[in-house]
């Protein structure tokens, strides 16, 4: 590697779990520069434009409350974006993204509620105040609707709101500036990290408040396609993940049957299925489904690559391969 450092946008700021998750990915690299971005599709933008930028970490999918919708349709909207621009190749009907998947992270969540003032007898001193506001990002609710319900459950006489906020991390912030600037009846909480309480100076109320242990997030490191100047991904032993998004070719019985059944015929496993809804443009009519499929790869499938694409070009109406990349040995954890 040369002298220059790398540079890496997350989710910011620092305590974020994209912040582990970055972490995970380069803590073994040398003269790595980590940039916080302030939102995701921030992560996208800045990486598409600006060409100092090496490498992108976003969120994708949470074990319990699953897709990270902001990044499916992030992906979703620059396919369709290519797609409408038409640099499809004519033969192929294949889009080629701008941007590639190149590796992915999973991260444990296990998430903190959060007090920016002491609370002598921890969540029992709730029942001092009138009103609690809760701040945090929105994945993190359906991770913790268990425990929330409980909460308002334990303190009926409490009025409870939630505050959507751009990152975890940036809610320990809010919720420390909200109650600098209100009055004693209102208490503000935020639901984030241990390493985002630390870093804020903020306190830890309840900890592992999170419905499910073993609570993961997983995470996909982008970079642009025209990039190939260095490649810090190591490779290994396990199987190599393809990510894939395609869109049917009309709605006939059977349409995804089809493009499915070229994985089978070529003995290619698929590992995760999931849509988002999309519209070609504003005309478009309503319930048209963009469709991610992941299949695993190694040194022997498919046989023939080339017959592979041909197959899902022929039952596909556009699709586009997003990367290859490693299946990480975290994947079989819990
Ligand atoms: O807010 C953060 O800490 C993030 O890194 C984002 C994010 C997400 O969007 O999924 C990451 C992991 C958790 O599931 C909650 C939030």
């Amino acid at each position: 590697m040369n002298g220059k450092s790398l540079k890496v946008l997350f989710l910011g700021p620092q305590g974020t779990y994209s912040h582990q998750a970055v972490l995970q990915q380069f803590q073994s690299i040398p003269n790595v520069e980590y940039l916080p971005a302030t939102s995701i599709p921030q992560c996208f933008d800045e990486l598409e434009e600006d060409v100092t930028v090496d490498y992108s970490v976003v969120p994708l999918e949470n074990s319990t409350n699953g897709q990270v919708v902001f990044s499916y349709d992030l992906l979703r909207d620059r396919m369709i974006q290519k797609a409408q621009s038409s640099t499809t190749s004519a033969k192929t009907n294949m889009i080629t993204s701008d941007i590639e998947v190149i590796a992915e992270q999973y991260v444990s969540i296990t998430h903190c509620l959060i007090s920016p003032i002491e609370l002598p007898n921890g969540v029992e001193s709730l029942e001092r105040f009138e009103e609690v506001v809760i701040h945090s990002h929105p994945q993190v609710w359906g991770q913790v609707d268990g425990y929330l319900k409980s909460l308002e459950e334990k303190f009926p006489s409490l009025t409870f709101s939630r505050s959507d906020c751009s990152s975890t991390s940036e809610s320990v912030y809010q919720c420390m500036r909200s109650h600098a600037a209100s009055d004693d009846n209102i208490l503000h909480l935020a639901i984030a990290s241990e390493t985002a309480a630390q870093l804020h100076k903020a306190h830890i109320i309840e900890h592992s408040i999170n419905d499910k242990l073993g609570n993961t997030t997983r995470f996909l490191v982008l970079k642009r396609r025209e990039n190939t100047s260095r490649n810090e991904i190591e490779s290994t032993e396990l199987p190599q993940v393809n990510l894939l998004t395609f869109t049917t070719r009309q709605d006939d019985p059977g349409s995804l049957v089809d493009v499915l059944n070229v994985l089978k015929i070529h003995s290619l496993n698929m590992c995760s299925i999931n849509s988002r809804p999309f519209h070609m443009d504003e005309n478009d009519r309503n319930w048209r489904y963009l469709f991610f499929i992941e299949y695993y790869t190694d040194g022997n499938a498919p046989r023939n690559k080339e017959t592979f694409y041909e197959d899902i070009s022929e039952k596909s109406k556009q699709w586009c391969l997003w990367g290859t990349f490693p299946r990480n040995g975290k994947y079989y954890h819990k």
